[in-house]
């Protein structure tokens, strides 16, 4: 069932009759009608390039997207406030009313997934998205208060206190193999990179468990560049120190038994290695999981501006440093074509024009699938603004 348009959107809709035939800075409908989506193939209508045009690697369209029912993930990730959440949400509409079971997770600390959806959706756990035809289903991972519940579990009861929180956010396995190390201790303190392991956890519940097996599209809405690297090489990270932590753990059993064995005692078995080997392949399995180009799609999203560009460009370096796939450049906010601007607009227009000739120029981007989404007039929020923008990215 569908939402009818929200009294938000009956405003937009007003907004571009309104407009309609002024020739100053016209609203986005109108334009969304006369210049719909643009790709790096009509970029020179909305703005004039200089520079010459790679052609990019055939990249799929929408159709081709929600094609398979084998399950596909699509993380989006950029700068702060570029519109990421706006364009996963897009991203997770689309795919609900093309038949896909969808799950929409965000990784990012400062959650805008209600505020997007304009529903509430905090707290956590999975929660229904109103509006869509099929299953819709947002998850809001709470790190802040996955820390602070983390440091009060673990003053209470020390291991078993962080034991039961672990478990209660889906990490009890993670738990047992850490507890069998008798890490309780660390675990007082949240480590830095807590965030990204409960991520990496949900990851891995969507991997394993039976709860989210019905989802076939699972969309990640992730947090500004730094956070999403650390998120997307820790797999690598723990790999490398789990192994570390074995030749350690190696070392002090042989010492162990060593001094047992002066003393008569029993050697302990190799359980707690075995599970930490298991935490090991589980860490594989995820890293595999973000750099297979048949399952898995980062799409960078950024905003017409040189500082956003250039971070834009740093992503895709790492991400492919990181052999992660990337295909996609959304350019969010782009100023729509008007007949004649206004000062301040003529000026925007210029800058915007300049930031996006780098694209073009840049070793790390010009290769992506450039998709062009205007700026509109207000903001995007709710079931059917956030259909009408995905109409526009996701063709
Ligand atoms: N094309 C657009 N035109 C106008 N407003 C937009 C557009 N895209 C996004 N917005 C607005 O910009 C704001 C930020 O968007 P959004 O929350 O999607 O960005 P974000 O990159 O996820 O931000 P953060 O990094 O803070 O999570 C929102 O108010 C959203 O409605």
């Amino acid at each position: 069932m569908l939402l009818s348009p929200t009294p938000h959107l009956g405003r937009l809709f007003s907004l571009a009759a309104s407009h309609r035939g002024s020739s100053m800075c016209p609203p986005f409908l109108a334009l969304y009608r006369r210049q719909p989506c643009v790709d790096k193939r009509s970029f020179g209508v909305v703005v004039q390039v200089r520079s010459v045009a790679i052609p990019a690697e055939s990249v799929a369209d929408f159709e081709e997207m929600a094609a398979s029912t084998k399950r596909k993930y699509y993380m989006l990730g950029g700068k702060g406030g570029v519109g990421k959440t706006s364009c996963a949400a897009s991203l997770a509409v689309k795919f609900a009313n093309n038949g896909h079971p969808t799950l929409v997770v965000s990784t990012d600390p400062a959650h805008s997934l209600s505020d997007s959806f304009a529903q509430d959706l905090t707290g956590g756990t999975l929660v229904p998205v109103i509006g869509v035809d099929s299953p819709l289903f947002a998850l809001e991972i709470n790190p802040e208060k996955s820390r602070e519940e983390f440091r009060s579990a673990s003053k209470k009861s020390g291991v078993t206190g962080v034991k039961d929180f672990m478990d209660s956010m889906g990490l009890g396995l993670l738990a047992e193999q850490l507890g069998e190390l008798k890490l309780g201790e660390l675990l007082d303190t949240p480590p830095p990179g807590l965030d990204e392991a409960i991520a990496i956890s949900k990851v891995m519940q969507f991997l394993e468990s039976e709860d989210y097996s019905i989802f076939t599209r699972i969309i990640f809405d992730t947090a500004p560049t730094g956070h999403t690297l650390r998120l997307l090489s820790l797999p690598d990270f723990l790999d490398a120190s789990i192994g570390k932590i074995l030749k350690l753990k190696k070392k002090i059993a042989s010492a162990t038994s060593a001094i047992k064995s002066v003393f008569g005692q029993e050697e302990q078995g190799e359980g707690a290695s075995d599970k930490l080997e298991q935490l090991r392949e589980r860490m594989v399995k995820v890293r595999e999981l973000f750099r297979d180009t048949e399952s898995t799609e980062f799409v960078i999203v950024t905003i017409p501006t040189v500082m956003a560009i250039s971070e834009s460009s740093r992503l895709s370096s790492s991400l492919k440093k990181e052999s992660v796939p990337v295909k996609r450049l959304i350019v969010n906010q782009v100023l729509p074509p008007s007949a004649s601007d206004c000062k301040f607009c003529a000026m925007k227009r210029k800058d915007q024009i300049r930031a996006l000739e780098m694209i073009y120029n840049d070793p790390e981007l010009m290769g992506l699938k450039v998709i062009q989404a205007p700026l509109v007039d207000v903001e995007i929020r709710g079931v059917p603004a956030l259909r009408f923008l995905g109409d526009i990215l996701w063709k």
